[in-house]
């Protein structure tokens, strides 16, 4: 397949997309950015409460997220980015912001980029017993294991038309890791 400007690992909590995320970017020797960095402080204690995020929480850090991808994919620069990303309206705003095709402008009016990010969707996806059995040995993180059930209610799994593969969880990181590299070629 052509290779994509940007790949998104997404899913649940405790998928897997920090740790697929990294070392995917690694073995491409492409850019990594993980979505949790990037959530503001509120979004982080709400989470460390036990409340779950709603869409107007994620809309506006989707957004920056979105104008981050699509200024990398402008300057040729390759990325992987980790992302929850649980819903088909969260991943149309990653690759085209929050009013659909909005072209970014110059002070001339010309498109400076395309409006558009390329992107390919990993999504890891696996059963409730086995990720929240992972979030409850993963130790030093903030968000609470019992947020899980919410995020599987949330999770719309990407389905065509997206431009999306999914991977079983229960896959060991190195078959994963290949199962993308493959997908890529
Ligand atoms: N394929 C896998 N097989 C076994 N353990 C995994 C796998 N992927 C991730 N893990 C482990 O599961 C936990 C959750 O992974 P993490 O990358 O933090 O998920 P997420 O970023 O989706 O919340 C971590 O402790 C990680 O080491
Ligand atoms: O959209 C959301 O509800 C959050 O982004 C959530 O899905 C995300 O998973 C958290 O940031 C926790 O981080 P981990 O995914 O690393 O557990």
């Amino acid at each position: 397949m052509a290779a994509p400007g940007a790949l998104l690992v997404m899913g649940v909590s405790g998928s897997g997309k920090s740790t697929v995320g990294a070392l995917l970017a690694s073995k491409l020797g492409w850019k990594f950015y993980d979505a949790d960095d990037y959530h503001p402080e509120e979004n982080r204690m709400k989470m460390g409460k036990g409340i779950p995020l709603n869409d107007q929480d994620r809309i506006p850090w989707l957004c920056n997220l979105h104008d981050i991808l699509l200024r990398d994919v402008a300057s040729g620069q390759h990325v992987v980015l980790a992302c929850s990303a649980l819903k088909k309206a969260y991943r149309d705003i990653l690759i085209r912001g929050k009013d659909g095709a909005s072209p970014k402008c110059d002070e001339t009016g010309k498109d400076k980029h395309p409006a558009e990010v390329k992107l390919l969707v990993v999504h890891l996806s696996g059963s409730f017993e086995v990720i929240s059995g992972r979030l409850l040995k993963r130790k030093g993180h903030f968000m609470p294991p019992e947020l899980l059930e919410s995020q599987f209610e949330t999770l719309e799994p990407p389905s065509a038309p997206e431009n999306f593969i999914q991977i079983s969880v229960d896959k060991n990181l190195s078959e994963i890791i290949a199962t993308i590299v493959e997908t890529l070629k």
